[in-house]
């Protein structure tokens, strides 16, 4: 459904140059739902916005629905659906009338938009609020209304950025159970980028992460956090000296009187080092185990955190 080869995007801003994306190789199957992460400034949008022809690549080639981004755009645009950061609809219209002028820019009659907007206002539990104006709506049905206008024209991909951002969590579980009853209802392809790594952990199926412009992990989140990250031990005993043998066994440093270690299976790992302590005669307070985050991946890959808002763009 997306296969990009080489994808760059160089902006020049003055005499400075900004490598936004770099050669960047990508392929999603159909059907797929892939969660695109990166810090703030790492390349999410701009890869979107080229993908979605919004923005012509400086080098490198994009086929995305069978169609190529450059020669073809108009083919692209047919076949997919963009939910930007932006509300779609404007304040002249209802929602439903707004859903059937949109099906109807997009070359449906006015029967087949209307059928379309009525099965998307119950698809998107919309149907109540036919009748209101959008800017009545709150932000998780705005963003619902959103959602059905990408999908006005029945595409096969749908791209999303930050679907859920800006949500409350009630409205952001939501929209997460919509995104995935389209997914079951349609079958479409979807590419969301989020900020929110637990979403992206438990919703997507694949998670890609991109940093300074390139794709620097690919897979799925267990094989993310098993291969790159891996579970962790943490202790504590009464004393730094106690504390600083312990992290001798393991092979790492005590931070204080606590001591992290990183295993491939914590549970059964545990056993085994907390009895080589005791018969060492070092008495441990507390003992725990962690499975990763996709931080924790992120970490392992760059050294920073994703959720560290200071990163420099
Ligand atoms: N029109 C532009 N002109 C100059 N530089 C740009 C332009 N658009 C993006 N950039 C730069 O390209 C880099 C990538 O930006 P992009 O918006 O793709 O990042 P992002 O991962 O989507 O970030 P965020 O999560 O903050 O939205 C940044 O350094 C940004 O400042």
């Amino acid at each position: 459904m997306i296969h990009a080869r080489g994808l760059t995007r160089v902006f020049k801003v003055k005499k400075e140059t900004v490598e936004a994306v770099r050669a960047i190789d990508l392929d999603v199957a159909a059907g797929q739902l892939v969660a695109f992460l990166g810090p703030n400034g790492a390349g999410k949008s701009t890869t979107l916005r080229m993908l979605t022809t919004l923005l012509p690549p400086t080098s490198g080639t994009a086929m995305v629905a069978g169609r190529d981004v450059a020669r073809d755009p108009a083919g692209v645009r047919a076949r997919i659906g963009y939910v930007g950061q932006q509300h779609s609809a404007g304040e002249n219209f209802l929602v439903r009338d707004e859903l059937v002028t949109q099906g109807r820019c997009y070359g449906l009659t006015t029967r087949r938009a209307a059928a379309r907007a009525d099965e998307l206002l119950d698809l998107l539990d919309l149907k109540p609020l036919a009748k209101r104006k959008p800017g009545t709506l709150s932000g998780g049905q705005r963003r619902r209304l959103d959602i059905a206008l990408g999908l006005i024209h029945r595409p096969d991909l749908l791209f999303l950025d930050e679907p859920s951002t800006g949500l409350d969590p009630k409205s952001r579980a939501e929209i997460w159970q919509h995104i995935l009853r389209l997914r079951e209802t349609y079958g479409t392809t979807l590419f969301l980028t989020t900020h929110y790594l637990e979403e992206a952990d438990n919703m997507a199926e694949r998670v890609v992460i991109i940093d300074n412009g390139r794709i620097i992990a690919d897979g799925t989140a267990e094989q993310l956090k098993n291969d790159l990250a891996g579970d962790h031990i943490t202790i504590t005993t009464a004393t730094e000296q106690e504390a600083t043998k312990a992290a001798h066994f393991a092979g790492t440093t005590a931070e204080g009187t606590t001591v992290r270690i990183r295993v491939p299976n914590a549970a059964a790992a545990l056993p085994d080092y907390l009895r080589a302590l005791d018969s060492s005669g070092i008495k441990v307070i507390t003992a725990e185990t962690t499975r990763p985050t996709l931080d924790d991946v992120f970490l392992t890959l760059t050294g920073r955190s994703l959720t560290d808002d200071d990163i420099p763009a």
